[in-house]
């Protein structure tokens, strides 16, 4: 009892001890931010000291663009953010700043402790970004994502059957194919990959709790720094850190094993194996830049395919422009192939439709300044330390550029001889330098994914169970949430041809 007693009067004193010690930093700041600020204009936005947008924010901010307009700032106590929501401001800001913006704020709970810093996404700029996005690059970059193709045309392939044996369960052969072509690539795993695999499980607790602490002020410890020094405050992500590391170092050991004994099929692992030195990797920064491929790339993916499926279930006029154009090039005795893609225009006009109408990260990722950014042509001033975020839904449905933005019309991305226009962007794999690194791979992925599903179904909303095409998770990486589709095979011989075309 007297026990208790005493740790409970520590552990008063600890906490007085923090609270004066964060009021003084507080008061710090905010002399020392209102001097600064006075040379020139933050970026409008609301009164209130700590202001909080609360649930589906991207929408909320699309909203309040409208009254304090396309850029706007607001603060978390200490922290200043910026939101920009129109299209030229993102280019304006987020690209034409790149180098002021290539850096992340800090993710003390996700980076620090549950990814022991090694994880790239949360990683800030410098030395070990350079090196983790080096080696990520040798195996993602458009020439070395040619090799992933012959893996995601057969995970292609047998999204289609998977389909045809089993509609209902649309989403998880979707997730199925991400899965799949992931581990075939991280790992070189050549047994067929399920979503329910124990190891995929397994990944999947630890991207959710990675989800859980990744918004800033999620977790105590980001929003009072000073905590991370009192263990009890941080126990459970370190003991997530060690579970995670753990799970990813055994799958390194695998690969590791079958180097040894001569027989790993190629894989990134087995590169960055033979590479370690180069890339001066540790074991436990190599463990973790195959295993957060998973998070960084899997449910995105999943997410990229089920938001085409639904595009294409709730627009019959556009899924039958794209049937006739792939009847025309394809035809129907064989499934259209990654050499088709030229010919396919709007297959991938249909794909970037989707990423702009419905976006996978809808709220954009967060940038930090690392110095004070002029917006020239408004002479707001973006201090430096803003966390600075990109708005992907709010920039996807900016009607200066996107007329219309609700409607879904892959012929926007078209210009008037029905070539693909390079002068606009959906923006779905962020910004500047923190751009998606996967992007080349993801941009496969769907265009085949898509290219396949079409040729193969007629896909239609079940007038009974209409799809709300904006049920899905508020989370960074959005998932829809289940819906009904119809998949009507367009032609009869669909599986026959479909493993035919399997050699
Ligand atoms: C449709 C699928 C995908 C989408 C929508 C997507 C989207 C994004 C976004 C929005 C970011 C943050 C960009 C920013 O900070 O502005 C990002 C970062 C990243 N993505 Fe993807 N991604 C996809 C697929 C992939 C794949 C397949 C991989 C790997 C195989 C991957 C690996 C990464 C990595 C490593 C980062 C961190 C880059 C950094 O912080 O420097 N992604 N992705």
């Amino acid at each position: 009892m007297l026990t208790m007693t005493g740790s409970a009067l520590l552990a008063f004193q600890i906490i007085g001890i923090v609270l004066i010690c964060l009021l003084m930093l507080l008061v710090v700041r905010r002399i020392d931010d209102s001097q600064r600020y006075r040379v020139s204009a933050l970026p409008p936005g609301p009164e209130a000291q700590w202001f909080h947008p609360g649930p589906k924010a991207p929408l909320k901010y699309a909203q309040m663009a409208e009254a304090y307009g396309p850029v706007f700032s607001y603060r978390q106590g200490n922290r200043l953010i910026v939101i920009i929501n129109g299209y030229k401001e993102v280019v304006d800001i987020m690209q034409k700043h790149n180098a002021e913006l290539a850096s992340r704020p800090d993710f003390i709970a996700a980076g620090e402790f549950l990814s022991g810093g090694m994880r790239t996404l949360l990683v800030n700029n410098g030395e070990r970004l350079r090196r983790l996005r080096r080696a990520l690059h040798s195996q993602l970059q458009p020439t070395a994502a040619v090799q992933h193709k012959p893996i995601q045309y057969s995970c292609g392939l047998d999204l289609i059957i998977d389909l045809l044996q089993d509609p209902e369960n649309h989403i998880n052969h979707a997730k199925r194919f991400a899965a799949s072509l992931i581990m075939t690539m991280t790992y070189g795993k050549n047994t067929p990959t399920y979503y329910t695999d124990p190891e995929v499980l397994e990944i999947n607790v630890h991207t959710t709790r990675l989800g859980k602490v990744v918004p800033a002020g999620q977790h105590v410890v980001d929003n009072y720094p000073i905590l991370r020094h009192v263990p009890f405050v941080v126990s459970t992500l370190r003991k997530w850190h060690k579970e995670e590391l753990g799970l990813f170092s055994s799958m390194v050991n695998v690969v590791r094993t079958q180097v040894e004994a001569n027989r790993a099929q190629p894989s990134f692992t087995t590169y960055l194996l033979e590479h370690q030195a180069e890339y001066g990797l540790s074991d436990d920064e190599l463990a973790y830049l195959a295993g957060s491929m998973f998070g960084a790339g899997s449910d995105s993916t999943a997410t990229a395919i089920t938001f085409v499926i639904m595009a294409a279930a709730t627009n019959p006029h556009a899924q039958a422009e794209i049937q006739a154009q792939l009847d025309l090039v394809v035809g129907r005795d064989r499934v259209p192939t990654f050499d088709d893609e030229k010919a396919l225009p709007l297959v991938v006009a249909f794909y970037l439709e989707s990423f702009r109408w419905r976006p996978i990260s809808w709220g954009g990722f967060a940038h930090r300044a690392t110095s004070d950014i002029i917006w020239a042509s408004n002479g707001y001033v973006i201090p430096e330390g803003t966390t600075v975020y990109g708005n992907h839904w709010a920039v996807g449905h900016d009607s200066s550029v996107f007329s219309e933005p609700e409607e879904f019309k892959p012929s926007r991305w078209l210009d008037d001889t029905g070539r693909l226009r390079e002068d606009i962007s959906p923006f779905t794999y962020g910004f500047g330098r923190r751009v998606c690194i996967g992007q080349h791979v993801a941009n496969n992925s769907v265009f085949i994914s898509t290219a396949l599903l079409l040729w193969a179904f007629n896909i239609r909303e079940d007038p009974v169970a209409p799809i709300d095409t904006m049920n899905f998770t508020d989370s960074g990486t959005v998932r829809p949430l289940p819906f009904k589709a119809i998949f009507s095979p367009r032609l009869d011989k669909l599986e026959e041809i479909v493993e035919a075309c399997r050699a």
